[in-house]
């Protein structure tokens, strides 16, 4: 797993290393980084480095700061370099001198338009973790000319570093150097920042120094460890019994995808309780099914609230299984019941670990807003106030337990908001909560081969949940595979 502060742990972090550090040392180590990246950006999109022109635009801080050094490292390449000082009395007076030795060239602003023009890369040096809303004007003027791929400094100016919000003109990075650790903003808006490459800077962050990380991401070895390989003591009991209650005489179609996704997904036994029985039964032989909740056997999970209807029936089924005492993942018309009814919440023992996985649109009825630009603080609250885990769909699936800790998913593509999607989702999820696994390691594990799934179901062309659900299995292959070749699955 990895972890992601946002700018105010890095920067308390960076002060503590800078207060024992050589002056510049940090910034030149960074600024190497920077130059390398451009350079191999200049080999992959002209052939070559040396003759080559950049230029860099420069802003009042040391964001700035690193981007002079990087030039001055360019220029040593022989790279012609050029720089736009935003705010030349604050430019870094360092670097800046750096720049000027290396034979640099500050740009005048009637240049601009010949240098982004002739500009093979562009170099955001505008601002970095201390940036403070959209491009200003100077700066927006400057990266409306470039063509020039663009390389950011820590992160793309204009986007806000804490949630990745973008409400204004901000650049569009072709890859990012970033330091010390990825923000928020490299996992919640990877569009504006492209490929991203971590410098390391041996800064004092993780619990250990009293900085847990805001977010965490989860390695692809953390998902695989939700499937472990079945060994041969293992039974059908032993990988948990998984309870799917969804589905109505009306709508059958989610007890049949939430039921298939829980046996696709895992190799424990599946109980379906509702009044679709007959429907899972002829879709799934190995689903015991029965009528209702009341007669149904003993589960180690329950996965609720697809096609449940939202009436006294549904009401009374999810009161059932939230008095259970196993772990119930609350979704679709269960997390309208909620919302709706929630006294129903009254049948809940303290202790049932409660998973509630809405969409925008559930989530507002279950909080009263939507989440809005920070999706972060939005799935923390809501998690707080539920006592839940929250899983926040959306672009980049977010996870939120109820002590803090967020997990953010990998992007997934629009297919996944075919209708029916999220029964799928539902039914891995039952499978690994009745496997035992922490419901927020479930939630993440769940939305991640959920996400793969589509995107194998999709592989380019419209899906639907079926399919999504067929692929299942190849997305948990596809897990084990890349954690066997050791890749990170970012
Ligand atoms: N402290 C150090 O030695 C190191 C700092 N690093 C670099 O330093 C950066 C942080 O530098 P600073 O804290 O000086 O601040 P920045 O360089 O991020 O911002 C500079 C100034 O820009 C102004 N600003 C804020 N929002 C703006 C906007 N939208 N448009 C234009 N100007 C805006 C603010 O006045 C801010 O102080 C990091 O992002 C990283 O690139 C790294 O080199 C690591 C070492
Ligand atoms: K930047």
């Amino acid at each position: 797993m990895r972890g992601v502060w946002t700018t105010a742990g890095v920067r308390e972090a960076e002060d503590e290393v800078l207060a024992r550090t050589p002056d510049g040392a940090l910034m030149q180590r960074a600024a190497h980084a920077v130059a390398r990246r451009a350079a191999a950006m200049l080999t992959e999109h002209t052939g070559g480095v040396s003759g080559r022109r950049v230029l860099l635009v420069v802003g009042a801080g040391n964001n700035g700061g690193d981007a002079l050094w990087a030039g001055a490292f360019l220029r040593n390449r022989g790279v012609g370099v050029g720089a736009v000082l935003l705010a030349p009395e604050k430019a870094h007076a360092a670097g800046l001198a750096a720049f000027r030795r290396s034979g640099g060239r500050v740009v005048s602003e009637s240049d601009v338009p010949q240098w982004t023009e002739r500009a093979e890369l562009v170099v955001d040096g505008v601002v970095g973790i201390s940036a403070r809303g959209p491009l200003r004007p100077a700066a927006a003027d400057v990266f409306d000319r470039v063509t020039a791929p663009v390389l950011a400094v820590d992160l793309p100016s204009g986007v806000d570093p804490d949630t990745g919000a973008v409400d204004g003109p901000a650049v569009h990075a072709t890859a990012t150097v970033t330091f010390g650790a990825r923000k928020p903003v490299h996992l919640l808006n990877p569009g504006r920042c492209g490929d991203v490459t971590l410098v390391d800077l041996g800064l004092p962050l993780g619990a250990e120094h009293g900085r847990s990380p805001e977010l965490r991401q989860l390695d692809v070895a953390d998902v695989a460890a939700a499937w472990p390989v079945p060994g041969p003591e293992d039974d059908k009991y032993t990988q948990g019994v998984a309870g799917i209650a969804a589905g109505s005489a009306t709508y059958p179609g989610a007890a049949v995808l939430a039921a298939g996704a829980a046996v696709r997904a895992t190799s424990g036994m599946v109980r379906y309780a509702g009044p679709a029985a007959d429907e899972v039964r002829s879709w799934w032989p190995e689903v015991v099914a029965t009528g209702s909740v009341a007669d149904a056997g003993r589960v180690q999970a329950w996965a609720a609230g697809p096609g449940l209807g939202t009436g006294r029936d549904g009401c009374d089924v999810l009161a059932h299984v939230l008095g259970q005492g196993v772990p119930v993942c609350a979704d679709a018309d269960a997390i309208t019941l909620v919302a709706t009814r929630p006294e129903v919440l009254d049948a809940r023992d303290p202790d049932t670990p409660l998973v509630l996985t809405p969409h925008d649109g559930e989530f507002a009825r279950l909080t009263g807003d939507r989440p809005g630009a920070d999706r972060v603080a939005a799935a923390r609250a809501a998690a707080r106030r539920f006592d839940a885990v929250v899983l926040l769909k959306g672009h980049h699936t977010l996870v939120a337990a109820p002590d803090g800790r967020v997990l953010v998913n990998r992007p997934r593509g629009a297919w996944l908001a075919t209708a029916g999607s999220g029964d799928v989702l539902s039914g891995i999820l039952g499978g690994l909560l009745a496997a035992g696994l922490d419901p927020w390691l479930a939630a993440g594990a769940a939305a991640d081969v959920h996400a793969r799934a589509g995107e194998i179901a999709a592989a380019g062309v419209p899906t639907s949940a079926s399919q999504v659900l067929m692929a299942v299995p190849e997305a948990i292959r596809q897990v084990r595979a890349l954690c066997d070749d050791g890749s990170s699955g970012a």
